[in-house]
Order: C-alpha cells, then structure tokens, then sequence
C-alpha cells in the first residue's frame, strides 16, 4: 500500500538536525539495556525505532525524554544539549512526549480536556493565552485544535465515553497544545482496531507537516506507510537504519525478527 497511496512525501534530510543523541548507553545495574546509540531526527521527519521484545527501544524512548538518565553519551536538541535537564524543562523548550497509557481526564469532556492541556505550565501557549486573558479564545483554540485532529463533533462528550482510538486522537490533541517542534510517540498505535489505525497514521502524517516525530511502534505496516527513515534495534544495539525497503531486507534485522515478528519487504 506504501507504493500505491503514499501517506505523505518523504522527507528529505536538510540542515541540522533538531534532536540529535550521540553515544548513548543506559546500564541497569550494570546490565547494559543500551549501547551506543546515536541517532539525529530532523524536521519534517518522521523516525520510527523498532526492534524486537527487549531490544532497548523504551529505554532509548526515555532517554530521549529525558525519563532516564543516561550512563553516557549526550543529547542535543536544537543545538543545545539537554542531557542533563529534566523532561519538564524539555517539555518547555518544545520536545513533547505522548504516553503509552492513555493520559486523558475521563471524567472532562473532549474540550476540557484540550483546555486543560491549554494551561498547563509547559505549555508554549501558556504565556500568550494568559496575556490575552480570554476565556474564549482559550476555548477557540482548543477547537481549533479539536478540528484538526478531527473530533468537532464530540467536543461536548465526556472522554470516558469516546472509544479506545478517539481517546488516543484526544490524546495526541492535548500533546499538540503544547505545541511541540519535536513529538516522542510511544507505541501510538496500541491495542488500536484496523480502523482507528488508518485514521490515527493520517492525523500523524499531518501533524509531522511541520514537526518532527519519532514514534516507537510495533505496527510494522504503519511504520513502512509513514517512516522515513527506521533505526532497528537488538539487545540494546542499532543494527540496522534506513527506509523501509532497506531495513527489511537487511539479514541481520530479518533474523532479529524471526520467530517474534514478521517483517515484509516492504513491498507487500
Ligand atoms: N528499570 C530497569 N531495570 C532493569 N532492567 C531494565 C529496566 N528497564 C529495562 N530493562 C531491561 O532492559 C532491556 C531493554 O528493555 P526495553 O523495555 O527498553 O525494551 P523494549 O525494546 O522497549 O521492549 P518491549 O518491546 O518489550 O517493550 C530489557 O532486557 C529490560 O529487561
């Protein structure tokens, strides 16, 4: 299908890159999770981090996000290291995270849940909306950002009530209201049916427009459909990055995935 009805266009590398990891190694009592990692992610990008069961790919998600500290090895994002500032600071300066567990507020509706996520300290619309001082134009933004992803017309509805892939839509809305250059997605496509599946890889496709993404994500279909560019990895180690196509026919990644996963040639 990735031949067929590209998601988006692939796009090319330019500049430099806005979050770049170089040498990263996180050991868990001296048991080493990762090794050497290093990656550069650029705007308009999306990268997937793939691997099988244990591969290090939470580990190196969180250290990213600045969830771990890393053992060595640094972390720069825009030009400026972050390896030792905490998530919340990151957050701030615009490299955003999405969770595993959906974070939504049950008990809110679809908009207040957007708004809330509006006035969170982090958030980069913080400052602005606080000036203008305006109940309404908090409550215009969080429908603008509501149109965007999609949901207008359950905007009024509890989030409890939405089901599994709308609350994971309400989810990525509430990350945009912070306004990331960077968004971190972990597994967004989760226990997602076929359907939310498509909807989900579309709104992420258009969100990457004009950021960059990196999503950890065991849908291997998704990834070869929205990824430019995977970085595989095994027990802790890159051993492959590329397109699809190239990870896929790689031995090493195919035998990596044996017995655990299928991994197509992107092709298929
Ligand atoms: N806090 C921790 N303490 C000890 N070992 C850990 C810790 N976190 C991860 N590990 C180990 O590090 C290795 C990598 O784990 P990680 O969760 O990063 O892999 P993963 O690729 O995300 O796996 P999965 O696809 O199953 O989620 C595993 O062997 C795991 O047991």
């Amino acid at each position: 299908m990735s031949d067929v009805t590209p998601l988006r266009q692939r796009r090319a590398k330019a500049g430099e890159p806005v979050l770049s990891a170089r040498g990263l190694r996180k050991e868990f009592a001296g048991f080493v999770a990762v090794k050497d990692v290093s990656l550069d992610l650029h705007d308009g990008q999306i990268k997937a981090l793939i691997g099988p069961n244990g591969a290090g790919k939470s580990t190196v998600f969180n250290l990213l996000t600045k969830f771990l500290k890393p053992t060595a090895g640094t972390i720069a994002f825009m030009g400026q290291d972050i390896t030792r500032l905490d998530p919340a600071r990151v957050a701030r300066l615009g490299l955003v995270r999405s969770f595993q567990i959906s974070a939504v507020f049950p008990h809110l509706t679809v908009r207040e849940n957007v708004r809330v996520a509006l006035q969170r300290p982090q958030g980069l619309g913080h400052q602005f909306w606080l000036g203008l001082g305006s109940l309404e134009r908090l409550d215009a933004r969080a429908d603008e950002l509501l149109a965007d992803v999609g949901l207008t017309e359950h905007a009024g509805h509890l989030a409890a009530d939405l089901s599994y892939g709308r609350k994971r839509v309400l989810e990525i809305a509430t990350t945009l209201a912070l306004d990331p250059r960077v968004l971190l997605l972990d597994e967004p496509m989760a226990g997602m049916g076929h359907e939310d599946v498509g909807h989900v890889a579309q709104l992420i496709a258009r969100v990457a427009e004009d950021r960059a993404l990196l999503m950890v994500e065991h849908n291997l279909k998704v990834v070869a459909d929205l990824c430019d560019e995977i970085v595989v990895l095994q027990r802790g180690e890159i051993i492959a990055e590329g397109d699809y196509a190239t990870v896929s026919r790689n031995p090493q990644v195919r035998e990596a995935y044996m017995g655990t996963a299928y991994i197509e040639d992107g092709h298929g």
